[in-house]
């Protein structure tokens, strides 16, 4: 699954000219960790870590010395009150936040052993290995495959194989029975859940490592929301998952281990999502998931 750090930073079509020409990165794999529980895999490796991350837009501080490590192939489910840097800390680890002007990132944001704030590193290819799904579907006014191709195609991955790929990824959207029948059907002719899967085909047709999901059921009803949760724990079989969500009782059901974030972008409390939910370890933690404010 894991593609080579060659390939993470090298440049292609879609980057800056300014880029510094691709160097091979380190072939790093983050510390090993034996847990005794998990129902997904008894070892976890660490993929994603921040290490004193923060983020400012301007002057204003949106992470605050942030340090976490995010497990391979689990759900993490990110949460807290609006304001509090949920959506910030996930756009930081593909560097979305780069988008931003008055953004400033400091501290170092290690991903498969290799900090994405490197100069060396091509954000565009990054997002590719770390792929993103938005709040509100958002397929391009393109057929259904045209929609999942397009990944492949940007990524020059469109060579004879584009229908089974196109065909692969829709299936581990679980979207492939629904639509096979009118591949070339506009993917804004679909419901608002089908839309969302068919962008999380899109996401993972490049096969990325990561998916990142900015409360990606919210604009849904409840049976699609059903299905895109079962369809996310599906997912972290393959992919490593950070989902942010403003439902603590979705994190619960279906998140592997729990961030709890705070007011002032402050990561307060990160854990087993059990652990998290029954027995936090600090009060603040215990008021919000309890209802007291947020
Ligand atoms: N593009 C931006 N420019 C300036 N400030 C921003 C920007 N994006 C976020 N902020 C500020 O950073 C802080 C954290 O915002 P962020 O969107 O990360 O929080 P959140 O926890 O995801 O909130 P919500 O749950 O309401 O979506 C907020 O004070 C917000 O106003």
């Amino acid at each position: 699954m894991t593609m080579s750090d060659e390939q993470l930073l090298s440049s292609d079509t879609e980057s800056s000219d300014d880029q510094p020409a691709p160097t091979p990165g380190t072939d790093g794999l983050t510390d090993s960790t034996d847990i005794d529980t998990g129902e997904r895999s008894a070892t976890e490796r660490t993929l994603l870590e921040a290490r004193d991350l923060s983020v400012y837009y301007g002057k204003e501080q949106a992470l605050d010395s942030v340090d976490i490590e995010i497990p391979e192939k689990q759900v993490t489910a990110v949460i807290g009150p609006s304001g509090c840097g949920k959506s910030t800390f996930l756009r930081s680890i593909n560097r979305m936040n780069d988008l931003v002007d008055a953004a400033h990132v400091d501290g170092e944001l290690v991903f498969d052993g290799k900090n994405v704030y490197d100069d060396d590193v091509d954000p565009v290819a990054l997002r590719r290995k770390i792929g993103m799904v938005f709040q509100k579907p958002n397929p391009f006014p393109k057929s259904i495959r045209d929609n999942v191709a397009y990944g492949l195609r940007v990524q020059g991955k469109d060579d004879g194989d584009v229908d089974e790929k196109v065909h692969t990824a829709l299936e581990r959207a679980a979207l492939l029975d629904e639509v096979e029948a009118q591949l070339d059907s506009s993917g804004l002719d679909l419901s608002g859940g089908q839309q969302q899967r068919l962008c999380i085909a899109r996401a993972i047709a490049p096969d990325p490592d990561v998916i990142l999901m900015d409360e990606p059921a919210s604009a849904l009803d409840p049976v699609a929301t059903s299905k895109i949760e079962d369809l996310i724990e599906e997912l972290a079989e393959e992919y490593t998952v950070v989902i942010v969500t403003h439902n603590m009782q979705q994190a619960a059901r279906i998140s592997d281990k729990t961030a709890v974030f705070l007011t002032g972008g402050e990561l307060v409390e990160f854990d087993d999502t059990d652990k998290i939910f029954e027995n936090p370890e600090h009060d603040r933690v215990e008021d919000y998931i309890t209802g007291k404010f947020g």
